[in-house]
């Protein structure tokens, strides 16, 4: 039976070290942290201090050489690659500073693309698409590729696309980083709503002060170590 948990992610004791030529980089050192289940957690720290680097542990995209990571109940350690892609497609919808979306496919394709590794049938891939893509407030904009839109609205389709097929967590690293400050407050406005909405975690690796207010709880990292933990502005 699998354990029910208020922490849809846990990591303990993780290290992650890189060896580049001569040179060691801890980029990652005993890093024991936990992710509350429906809330937003920033994970903050200056450039180099092993945010990107954490964030790929816990979504199983890289690997601890030491610690381990509890999603949702499991323990990744136990888990084989194609059990850990798995796990990323059903329960993580990833979202990245620079968008990552398609150049040549359209909105509507774009978040088109999860749903078609999933195998979803053709019918219920279009009513799911427009569902996103209306929840993210762009109808109007299925078939503009992503030079024909804003940042704001690039973000938003790929938010869509991070949400479409329902994930336990939104992973985003600097959602905000390529965009105004007016329009990182309105995408990170809709992943609020969208994650209080369908009951959605939200883990943000930011340097934005707006996340930083916004969130429940944060984390600070620096030189691959956990500094502090603090309840964030939302909670007080
Ligand atoms: N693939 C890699 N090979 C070697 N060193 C790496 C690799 N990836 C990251 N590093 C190093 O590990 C440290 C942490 O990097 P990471 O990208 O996790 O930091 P970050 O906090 O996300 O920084 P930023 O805010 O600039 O994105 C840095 O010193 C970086 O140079």
């Amino acid at each position: 039976m699998m354990m029910m948990t208020d922490f849809i992610i846990e990591t303990e004791h993780l290290h992650r070290t890189y060896h580049v030529g001569s040179s060691t980089v801890h980029a990652v050192q005993d890093v024991s942290i936990q992710v509350p289940t429906g809330a937003l957690t920033a994970v903050v720290g200056r450039s180099g201090a092993g945010k990107t680097t954490l964030l790929n542990l816990m979504s199983g995209l890289d690997t601890p050489d030491e610690g381990r990571v509890i999603f949702d109940g499991e323990d990744m350690s136990t888990m084989s690659g194609p059990q850990k892609l798995a796990l990323r497609r059903e329960k993580v919808g990833f979202v990245f500073q620079n968008f990552g979306l398609l150049p040549l496919l359209t909105a509507q394709e774009n978040v088109e693309v999860p749903l078609r590794m999933m195998r979803f049938s053709r019918s219920e891939r279009q009513q799911r698409v427009r569902e996103a893509l209306d929840w993210v407030g762009l109808s109007k904009r299925l078939r503009h590729r992503p030079y024909e839109l804003s940042g704001g609205e690039q973000q938003r389709v790929a938010i869509a696309r991070a949400l479409v097929a329902r994930p336990k967590i939104i992973l985003a690293d600097e959602p905000t980083g390529q965009l105004d400050s007016r329009t990182g407050e309105v995408v990170l406005e809709t992943m609020r709503r969208l994650s209080e909405t369908f009951g959605i975690t939200l883990l943000i690796v930011t340097h934005d002060d707006t996340v930083m207010r916004a969130a429940d709880l944060i984390y600070e990292l620096r030189d691959g170590k956990l500094i502090d933990k603090r309840v964030g502005a939302a909670q007080t």
